[in-house]
């Protein structure tokens, strides 16, 4: 499929509008006195794609879940476009923020489209399939290269296979915000690249952790890079990753030049112990 196919279909699936997500002080407890992440400002712009770095345990993933209402502040607010999530409706924060999150496990014994299906229920407004829900759907599958699995037991699938099934499941809800927890798991290249590429194309704004540096360095229009629940620096793929900081937050050692084609920095990294 053309690039300029996949953007004309971005447009096509996510008519909603790009919302603006700011943090003020959020902090996050899981219990009194263990502070998971410590208070972090931030401000998302409407339509940035924003990728959310840092190592194991430095609170990528709780993060992401104060900004979809699960986890919620103990201390500060999470807004978007000025509204504080946790005083809007349910139903209406799910509507207009998608999330594809890392295995759940719990699939219901669902087919591959009945879990994309299942990404229409916050908008839907009546029982029953249209054709234009059966259209969006399989439009999605084809995109994400699963329709010809769309009679599949989801379960039954590989984990590649899984998660673009759930990025197929979040498109077709046609949010004002993407949040994805490590998109790339379990994906081959091919399939990395072509998911990063098309996330690029949504006209929604995009929150999403990844763990590989070099994808964070080509897609995000800025990365926030997490240290031990601080949030150490959020600016552009240029201004953030240096030598300096990588060592200081991953405790690697690397060269960085620019990548050949995107101009983007690029890493080779090594031990120095
Ligand atoms: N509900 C909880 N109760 C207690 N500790 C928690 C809870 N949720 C997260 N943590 C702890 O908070 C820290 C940050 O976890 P989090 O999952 O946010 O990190 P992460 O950056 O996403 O890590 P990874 O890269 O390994 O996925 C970890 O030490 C984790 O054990």
């Amino acid at each position: 499929m053309s690039d300029e196919i996949k953007s004309a279909e971005a447009s096509y699936f996510l008519a909603s509008r790009p919302a603006t997500v700011q943090l003020e002080q959020v902090s996050w407890s899981p219990v009194a006195g263990q502070s998971v992440l410590k208070p972090i400002d931030a401000t998302v712009n409407a339509g940035e794609f924003v990728a959310v770095v840092g190592p194991n345990g430095s609170g990528k993933t709780s993060l992401l879940r104060c900004l979809y209402r699960v986890n919620k502040p103990t201390t500060g607010r999470v807004l978007l476009d000025g509204e504080d999530i946790w005083r809007l409706p349910a139903k209406q924060s799910a509507k207009r923020i998608a999330t594809v999150l890392q295995d759940s496990g719990a699939d219901f014994g669902l087919s591959v489209f009945e879990m994309v299906e299942v990404g229409l229920t916050p908008n839907s407004r009546s029982w029953g399939r249209s054709d234009q829900d059966i259209q969006l759907i399989e439009s999605a599958l084809d995109w994400l290269d699963v329709l010809p699995l769309a009679q599949r037991d989801f379960s039954s699938l590989s984990g590649g296979e899984r998660q673009r099934v759930r990025i197929a499941r979040a498109l077709v809800q046609q949010p004002d915000v993407l949040v994805l927890d490590e998109p790339t798991n379990h994906l081959d290249i091919r399939h990395q690249l072509d998911v990063l590429a098309l996330i690029t194309t949504l006209p929604c704004t995009v929150i999403v952790s990844l763990h590989d540096l070099a994808l964070a360095s080509a897609y995000a229009d800025r990365v926030m890079v997490m240290k031990e629940g601080r949030l150490e620096a959020f600016d552009t793929p240029d201004n953030v990753f240096s030598s300096c900081r990588i060592r200081q937050v991953f405790d690697v050692e690397t060269v960085i030049d620019k990548h050949p084609i995107t101009q983007r920095p690029r890493f080779s990294f090594y031990l120095n112990d």
